[in-house]
């Protein structure tokens, strides 16, 4: 028997994003290591590292539903995680401004009981619109791209600049709410 949900995640988008699905749980996060696995695809690598994040916590926290995620920008075949410092959100702002782009969030819910995994991915192509150079350094000095993915926030400031997207709105946040609501209840949860 399972007994609660746990966010293996410091980012507080995501659990806002759960509490919207009405999914009470508590968050335990674990730092890993993000680095990217060159030789694998982007999708694959999300996936992974959303579950080292959700085996991390698991082997902490017996009897819970543990959802691990990541997200990442993929742009002309780059790969952005979160900016390092403003020098790196503005090489990203610069990027991605003007052009359309891909963004990939893997999600996993693991079973710290049994170690059982229910995982998968959301991609969602994303339409920037132009930025200045001013644009960018207004936005970089509100502080608000230096912990996203991509130096950008949809559901922020960086909204002025989002054109259109196809795909799942909450996969871009952080967390896909479809797949995650899918694969709890592919692991037993009952809402
Ligand atoms: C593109 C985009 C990303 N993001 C965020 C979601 C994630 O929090 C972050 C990507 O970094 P992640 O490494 O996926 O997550 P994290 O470091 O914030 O948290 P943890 O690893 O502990 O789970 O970027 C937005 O909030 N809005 C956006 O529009």
């Amino acid at each position: 028997m399972l007994t609660e949900v746990v966010l293996a995640s410091s980012s507080p988008r995501r659990t806002e994003l759960l509490q919207l699905l009405g999914v009470l749980h508590r968050v335990y996060s674990i730092p890993i290591d993000e680095t990217f696995n060159k030789d694998t695809s982007v999708s694959s690598n999300v996936v992974r590292l959303a579950v080292e994040k959700a085996r991390a916590v698991a082997e902490q926290v017996p009897h819970a539903w543990v959802i691990g995620a990541d997200t990442v920008v993929v742009c002309d075949q780059q790969v952005y995680g979160k900016p390092k410092d403003d020098a790196a959100a503005l090489d990203m702002l610069h990027a991605l401004q003007g052009r359309e782009h891909e963004v990939f969030s893997g999600v996993a819910v693991l079973n710290s009981r049994t170690f059982e995994v229910q995982s998968g991915f959301r991609k969602v192509k994303v339409k920037m619109s132009s930025l200045t150079e001013s644009d960018m350094l207004q936005y970089i000095a509100s502080r608000e791209p230096l912990d996203k993915a991509g130096a950008y926030a949809i559901q922020g400031k960086g909204a002025r600049w989002i054109e259109w997207i196809e795909g799942d709105y909450y996969a871009v946040v952080g967390l896909p709410l479809e797949l995650t609501s899918r694969l709890l209840v592919a692991s037993g949860y009952i809402f």
